[in-house]
């Protein structure tokens, strides 16, 4: 049984859809991110769920429950915001206390609630303090305290470390992951952070406009981007024209400007293909990471290499990242280990291979 499930929900701001017809499914204890870049609705799926939005249409479950025109305080939700949203003119300690207040808790059972989850996101001895008396990582940490303190069934997180510096950031991803684990609550994190979600989620949904393009673990939505979208998105793949391929049992041959380059074959793809009725060219791309592209000096190394110029190599220490052009024109981006490097100047001729794990991606 699913903990959150959304079905076919739709939210319409005057004629322009922002959520058009989603739905998923969030089991009990996962750590459930909501990817995308700016304004494609993750914030208004996330306020769905709270309470804050009604959807136009569709339903929101939380356990067996429809609670889609239920009110937000009785949805047994905890929320961390983006700004923390802190009461300034109350200590730390209050602000942490405040859930328990309204729900009538014991002045007693508050004091040990609260000192406890202070101790455990390591505050408990500036519980005295004021919010404007804090770091940017300590107030994060107050707004998760808070949430975490009424042991809410469900957490949701909007950008919660987008405010925080790049070490705190990675530091504070710990903490919550390990909250997370410990609790076994339900999480629901946005964030437009591709490694921050890859990093800590269990699976991610990765939206584009309004919709799911793809949902898949971290590893799956690395490994197998099913479109152009999701590979651009997720580490920012190359993306290749393509003007043929042939698919042959475990590996496909797929031709490309200069050459055919072998990967292994996708299932999903090739059946996708099999259904369509669009010409392949028009509707594939071949994603290519820039690791899994590697330079040669010579073609003599595989029947598979492709000729291409170098465009600037560029020295990063533990890596060296080469723009490469292929005869059509077309640029890639390939990163070599320091100690493989070729070094190879503007200008260059070099060959390229392609790893089987490339992947035809629908554009
Ligand atoms: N009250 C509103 N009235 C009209 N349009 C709105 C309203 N709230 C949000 N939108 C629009 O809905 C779209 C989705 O907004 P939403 O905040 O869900 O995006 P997001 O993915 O969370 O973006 P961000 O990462 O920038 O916060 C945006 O185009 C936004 O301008």
């Amino acid at each position: 049984m699913a903990e959150i499930k959304l079905s076919n929900v739709v939210k319409k701001y005057g004629d322009v859809t922002i959520i058009d017809q989603l739905s998923l499914a969030v089991a009990h204890g996962e750590f459930f991110t909501l990817l995308g870049p700016s304004g494609c609705g993750k914030t208004t799926l996330l306020r769905m769920i709270a309470g804050f939005i009604i959807p136009d249409a569709g339903q929101v479950h939380i356990g067996e429950k429809d609670v889609t025109h239920l009110a937000a305080h009785k949805r047994e939700t905890g929320m961390v915001f983006q700004d923390y949203a802190l009461f300034p003119d109350k200590t730390v300690f209050d602000n942490v206390a405040y859930g328990l207040r309204v729900r009538k808790f014991s002045s007693q059972l508050i004091d040990t609630k609260v000192d406890r989850i202070l101790q455990r996101v390591e505050l408990a001895h500036l519980k005295k303090r004021y919010p404007g008396e804090l770091s940017g990582g300590q107030r994060q940490r107050v707004a998760l305290a808070r949430a975490l303190v009424i042991e809410p069934r469900i957490l949701l997180m909007d950008e919660p470390l987008s405010n925080l510096d790049a070490k705190l950031r990675i530091q504070m991803r710990d903490v919550i992951r390990e909250l997370q684990q410990e609790a076994k609550i339900t999480t629901i994190f946005v964030t437009h952070d591709q490694e921050e979600a890859l990093s800590m989620s269990d699976r991610i949904a990765l939206l584009r406009s309004g919709r799911i393009d793809q949902l898949d673990t971290p590893e799956g939505l690395y490994s197998r981007p099913l479109t152009a979208y999701a590979a651009d998105f997720i580490g920012g793949a190359n993306l290749i024209p393509i003007t043929d391929w042939t698919s042959r049992g475990t590996q496909t041959e797929v031709a490309i400007a200069g050459g055919v380059v072998l990967i292994d074959s996708d299932p999903t793809i090739t059946a996708h293909a099999q259904a369509s009725a669009k010409s392949l060219q028009a509707t594939y791309q071949l994603a290519v990471r820039a690791e899994h592209i590697h330079i040669q000096t010579a073609s003599k190394t595989s029947t598979h290499s492709v000729p291409a110029h170098v465009v600037f190599r560029r020295y990063l220490g533990f890596k060296v990242t080469y723009c490469v052009k292929l005869v059509d024109g077309n640029t890639l981006m390939a990163d070599v280990a320091a100690a493989d490097d070729p070094r190879k100047q503007a200008g260059e001729a070099v060959f390229l291979n392609f790893s089987p794990e490339c992947r035809l991606v629908l554009v």
